[in-house]
């Protein structure tokens, strides 16, 4: 299409617009088959080389949304109704968008409403089929468009409008420049027009026409350029996350990191094993500005009451769930404690989070669900068992995790397997704090490191392994932590995660003597040992298989024993009582 050259009139064979701050590899955008068929081919082509040189990969595949554009781990799905009839479609939209809103955290549903009529027969419709639907106030988000062309103005205003922009100073730019681009789109038509009759011997018509379609071109540039910056406005927005347990060891571990990757959190804890000292400890690791971020919750998830409290006020997009008990012996002593904990606490919990459409949870589990592994190291899809009521909570609570998976299959679950969590955070001011006689290996070395014990039970040294010691993969606490953040991050961008398990370990095995060697290196502490009957239930040798984490959440552990060790020397020489001041 020629425009004689002009240095400003649109053109369809100019390349297209880039955007500002597009760095390499922006994200991508994965577009409907089906949307793309009806849609006019040069629009299509037009969008793709838009795209591609804002470092968006763009890929068709089928999927339900029209669009998805994926940054930095956030999925944002835009549907288009473009053909509102109220009398035929309006069920099947509704239908589709209530299918959507509940994959979606993040779905937006542009309706293209062009005369007064439609608009109102929308608005008829919405509040009529807003219960048949469950539709709430908002969510999902629809977009009504008067120009089809300019959508996203009104994208920008009901996004800010509903709170959905974390930063309204970026929404009003967007605004001014998508006025001001308003303002040269107009201007450049008019050049467009005259220029071409001025260097051409077209007719009057010929070139009105020829510019209207390069305006239409310039206006979907525009249009898309806008919605990319949306999407990344979207993937900046804060994403609110309830992490229950999140006063204890992995806990706090885990809520600094969230923190500090931009995460909002609202931690539900009873202290039942935990201290508000912890979650303070936290604040001031992260700062006042983070710490803004944090809200505690105390609460009991076996009391329903204390979960819907939580849930009302406030939208979440996706649950961390730590809160349980975790003494092997106890639980043989007292299994309906365990259960009624960490059964029917879950159960309520899942309960809240299908009443408010938050269908996206990080759970707990643990390597004790692979019982007595037959084989090492333990890979995700060996057969499952467990040795004593604790351990059988958590399979319960994996298979009800895989039964509502397979029943309500929009809900998206990874169950986290955690081999031996020990260590603290390098500041020294977070860490494991049991109460009582510790039950684990590590909070035992470290209360004999600082004088509270006498000397450390070893139980059992007649195991086939190098020492006779029993060997176990410990992983250190922070590595845990960022595990969750990456599992996370998969839950928003992989819509096919489904309820998928995986093994947070390092792939290394360590003995127990092993560990109490690089604990007495790393303190400079004797550790007196006494060598026992190996203790009933344990296992020889445990370790993971760390293959589908690292493939699959792109994590791997970072730290090894020695940094394990000093980190835990570090808490405990700084905090020889825990939390508490003295004993
Ligand atoms: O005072 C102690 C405590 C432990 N150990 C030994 O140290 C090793 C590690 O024991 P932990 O109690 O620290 O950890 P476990 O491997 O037994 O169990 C941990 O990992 C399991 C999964 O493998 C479950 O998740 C469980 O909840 C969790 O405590 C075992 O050989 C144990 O016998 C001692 O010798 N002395």
């Amino acid at each position: 299409m020629a425009t004689s050259g002009s240095s400003h009139g649109p053109s369809t064979d100019q390349p297209p617009p880039s955007l500002p701050n597009s760095g390499s590899a922006a994200g991508v955008c994965i577009m409907s088959n089906a949307w793309k068929d009806e849609q006019d081919p040069s629009l299509i082509s037009f969008i793709s080389a838009f795209l591609g040189s804002n470092s968006f990969r763009l890929n068709f595949v089928s999927i339900s949304p029209d669009l998805i554009f994926n940054c930095g781990g956030v999925s944002i799905a835009f549907v288009f109704v473009t053909k509102w009839d109220d009398c035929c479609n309006v069920g099947s939209i509704f239908n589709r968008v209530k299918r959507l809103k509940a994959q979606f955290a993040r779905l937006y549903v542009v309706a293209t409403l062009s005369t007064k009529e439609q608009d109102d027969s929308f608005m008829r419709s919405y509040f009529h089929f807003s219960i048949r639907y469950e539709m709430e106030f908002g969510k999902p988000a629809f977009v009504l468009v008067t120009d089809p062309e300019m959508g996203f103005e009104k994208i920008v205003k009901i996004s800010t409008s509903r709170g959905m922009c974390k930063q309204q100073k970026v929404a009003s730019k967007v605004k001014v420049e998508l006025y001001l681009a308003i303002g040269s789109i107009e201007a450049a038509a008019k050049t467009s027009k005259e220029d071409i009759l001025a260097n051409t011997d077209l007719s009057s018509d010929k070139a009105d026409s020829l510019s209207r379609d390069s305006l239409k071109v310039q206006k979907v540039s525009i249009l898309f350029s806008k919605l990319l910056e949306f999407v990344e406005m979207g993937s900046s927005v804060e994403q609110n996350i309830l992490v229950t347990g999140g006063a204890g060891f992995i806990g706090t571990h885990t809520v600094v990191q969230l923190l500090k990757e931009g995460f909002k959190v609202s931690i539900i804890d009873n202290l039942d094993n935990s201290v508000i000292e912890a979650v303070d400890r936290v604040r001031e690791l992260v700062g006042p500005d983070l710490s803004n971020k944090l809200e505690f919750n105390l609460g009991d998830l076996r009391n329903k009451g204390d979960i819907e409290k939580l849930f009302s006020k406030q939208r979440f997009d996706a649950v961390i769930h730590f809160a349980g008990l975790k003494a092997v012996g106890e639980s043989v002593g007292n299994p309906r404690r365990y259960f009624d904990n960490n059964l029917v606490g879950t159960i309520n919990l899942y309960e809240a989070m299908a009443k408010y459409h938050c269908k996206m949870m990080v759970f707990s589990s643990s390597a004790t669900v692979y019982g007595q592994p037959e084989k090492i190291p333990c890979v995700e899809d060996f057969e499952l068992k467990a040795m004593n009521p604790y351990g059988r909570t958590k399979l319960f609570l994996e298979e009800i995790a895989r039964d509502i998976h397979a029943a309500e299959p929009e809900w998206r679950i990874v169950l986290l397997r955690y081999f031996n969590p020990v260590g603290a955070h390098e500041s020294g001011r977070i860490g494991e704090d049991p109460k009582g006689i510790p039950n684990n290996l590590m909070p035992y070395i470290q209360q004999v490191a600082v004088g509270r014990l006498p000397e450390l039970n070893v139980y059992g040294h007649d195991y086939p392994t190098e020492d006779g010691s029993a060997v176990r993969d410990y992983i250190h606490v922070m590595d845990l932590a960022d595990g969750h953040i990456a599992a996370l991050r998969k839950l928003f961008a992989d819509p096919k995660i489904g309820c998928t398990a995986y093994n947070l370990g390092t792939g290394r095995g360590t003995s127990v003597l092993e560990m109490v060697a690089a604990f007495e290196k790393a303190s400079g502490k004797k550790i007196p040992i006494k060598l026992c009957p190996r203790r009933a239930g344990d296992a020889t040798a445990v370790y993971a298989s760390t293959e589908r984490a690292e493939k699959e959440l792109g994590w791997k552990a970072k730290y090894g024993v020695d940094e394990m060790c000093r980190d835990q020397w570090n808490w405990a020489n700084n905090n020889p009582w825990g939390y508490q001041k003295k004993l």
